[in-house]
């Protein structure tokens, strides 16, 4: 799956994702990545984060801006799942920015 995208348009802010994450974890829809990394569990959920972190190095180091960007979303995307895996919402986080 490509969650790639070929302009800079706007797909959807962070909120709009978390949003859309919340939902699927309380609809539990037939073939959401989400509710399979949810069930899967935190110490799963952790290593992609580790993975995708290690990617976002890798691309800023050795591949495009493009492609580092990609990867951020993608580690944005898992970091959003571990949040409602640990039931901590946005403002939790925000005030501590
Ligand atoms: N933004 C994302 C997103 N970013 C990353 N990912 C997942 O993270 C994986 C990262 O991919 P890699 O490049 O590491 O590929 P991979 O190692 O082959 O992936 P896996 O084998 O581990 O699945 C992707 O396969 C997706 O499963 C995402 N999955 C979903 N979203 C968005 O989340 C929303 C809900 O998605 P579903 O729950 O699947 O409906 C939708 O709006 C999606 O656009």
């Amino acid at each position: 799956m490509s969650h790639g995208l070929d302009s800079h348009a706007v797909s959807k802010t962070f909120e709009e994702l978390f949003a859309e994450l919340n939902r699927r974890a309380q609809e539990r829809p037939e073939g959401s990545g989400t509710v399979r990394a949810l069930d899967a569990g935190v110490h799963a959920i952790g290593k992609k984060i580790v993975e995708e972190a290690a990617e976002v190095w890798m691309a800023a180091e050795y591949q495009s801006r493009d492609d580092a960007a990609l990867e951020i979303s993608q580690l944005l995307y898992h970091t959003q799942v571990m949040m409602i895996a640990l039931g901590i919402d946005l403002d939790e986080v925000y005030a501590r920015l």
